[in-house]
Order: structure tokens, then sequence, then C-alpha cells
């Protein structure tokens, strides 16, 4: 079996007198692509922050990348894991190419007096192809559409050779054709980089990678189900998570969920 690169052991988190997250157990382990489905409130985004070494649990014990949150050195963990946001927060106005080299240094602008190395260039470069971005290393954030910002952000984590890869709701605000090409490219970096595991958090099943191997689905801070996708996300599971009858179908390797009606006719 593939080496364990993440292990939540039953995880609880309080806040302000509430209890957020009652006892989440995952392990992910290099080459698997897990799915972070639930509603909203669930506790995805409290879970993501375990996942990057960002938050502590108030009890139960995580352990990512071999070393034990609580225990270890946070900076240093959060090298080896690319974290995309959609909501990253770049104020200046860096090319592609710069915005990639910032995930070197590991800051959001380029550092005063830092001088990316060749290899560095050639690597951001090399990237920049492989997320579909080519000829266009020298354009400017704000005039990117947003799915080039995914995909730059994307190669911003991957420059850092992480074995974790967690992506907050990148298919946010994209239209289908951004959409449909950024899952592409998730779907690529199995090929490109297979010990990458990966975690994608996402409200809905039509965003998931086609490359996706398991799930964990969560709500009101539950595990409802977890392990491999087919057996984690059924039309039940997904029903009981929702809190609505929600009828789930699989084709071609894409998912898909709509409310399960009753026609009319039918109840004729
Ligand atoms: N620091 C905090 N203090 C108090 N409550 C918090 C804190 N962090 C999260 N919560 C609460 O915990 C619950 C889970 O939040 P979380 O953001 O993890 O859910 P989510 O599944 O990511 O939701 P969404 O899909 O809406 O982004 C919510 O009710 C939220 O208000």
């Amino acid at each position: 079996m593939s080496e364990v690169v993440l292990r939540l052991t039953d995880v609880v988190f309080r806040r302000q007198g509430k209890e957020i997250l009652h006892g989440v157990n995952l392990t992910v382990r290099a080459g698997e692509h897990w799915a972070l489905l639930g509603p909203n409130g669930a506790g995805k985004s409290t879970i993501l922050g375990f996942c990057g070494a960002v938050t502590h649990p108030t009890t139960g014990t995580v352990d990512v990348l071999g070393g034990r949150l609580g225990r270890v050195e946070l900076q240093a963990l959060r090298r080896s894991i690319g974290h995309v946001d959609p909501r990253h927060p770049l104020r200046s106005p860096l090319t592609i190419r710069e915005v990639v080299l910032t995930g070197v240094t590991g800051s959001i602008d380029t550092p005063p007096r830092w001088q990316p190395t060749p290899e560095q260039l050639e690597q951001a470069d090399e990237l920049i192809a492989l997320l579909g971005l080519d000829g266009k290393a020298g354009e400017r954030w704000p005039t990117l559409s947003q799915g080039e910002r995914g995909r730059a952000l994307i190669a911003r984590a991957l420059i850092s050779d992480p074995r974790l890869l967690l992506l907050d709701e990148p298919s946010t605000g994209l239209d289908v054709a951004a959409r449909e090409q950024l899952l592409e490219t998730i779907d690529l970096l199995t090929r490109t980089h297979p010990r990458l595991a990966s975690i994608v958090v996402t409200h809905h099943l039509e965003e998931l990678p086609e490359t996706t191997t398991h799930a964990l689905l969560i709500a009101d801070g539950a595990v409802v189900s977890s392990g491999p996708i087919e057996q984690a996300v059924t039309t039940a599971s997904i029903s009981r998570a929702f809190g609505h009858p929600i009828r789930v179908d699989r084709h071609d390797g894409r998912w898909s969920a709509r409310a399960a009606r009753t026609r009319s006719t039918e109840v004729a």
C-alpha cells in the first residue's frame, strides 16, 4: 500500500463553546484523489485547515506528511503542501510567471531583492505550459480570467513539488468551458505527478474531476460516508448529507446530482 500522506484520527474541533467537528477520521495515501463534499457549514473548510497545517484540532490527532500537528514546525510542513485558494489575496499586478515563482518563496508578492535561479525559471515555464497557459507567462494578474488565475495558482502550488495538493472549490466563478478545462488539467496531473495526493473541496458533484478516487462526505460536522468514491457517493449518502432527496448519477466517469422528483405522470 502507498505511504500515508495525511491522517486525521478522532478529530474534534470546538470554537466559541460550539462543537464544529464531532470526531472525524480520514487517511489519505500517495496517489489518492479525494473529494471533500458536504452542504454549507458542514465543516469542509475546517477540515481543509487541518490538512493544510493551518489549524490544530481541539482533540484528536492530525499527521501531515509524517509530522504531527502540535509537535512539528508548521511552516516547514506547509512548504510540502500545495494549497490552491481561489481567494488568493494578490494585490499587485504580477505576471503569471511571477505568481508561479511566489510558490518557491511561499509568499503572496515577490520578496524584494529575490531572484529566481535559471532552473526555477525553467520549471515555472514548464508548469505554465503544463497548465495550458503557454504564451501567457508575461500576462498580468488583473487582466487574467478566473480560469487562467485558477490554473496559474495550481502551477504556483506545484512549483514547490508538494506531496499533497489542496484545492478549495477550484471551479467557483468559472463558466462551463473554463470549468471543464480546469478539470481536464487536474486530471492530467495524475499522469504528470502520479505520487501526488490531492483533496478537492466542493458542494457540487458536477465539479469533481474524473480522476477522483475517494470521497469524504460530511454534514453538521460528522462523517456521513468515507472511502472509495463509488461506495461513498450514492443517492442514499448524498440525500442524507444534504437533507433532501437527491438522485446521483455517473456517466463517463463524471458525477451529477439532481432532486429525486416523482413525475406527475408517474403519480397519476
Ligand atoms: N473560528 C470559528 N469560530 C466559530 N465558528 C466557526 C469557526 N470556524 C468555523 N465555524 C463554524 O463551523 C461550521 C463549519 O464551518 P466550515 O467553514 O468549516 O464549513 P464549510 O463546510 O466549509 O461551509 P461552506 O460550504 O459554506 O464553505 C460553520 O457553522 C461555521 O460558522
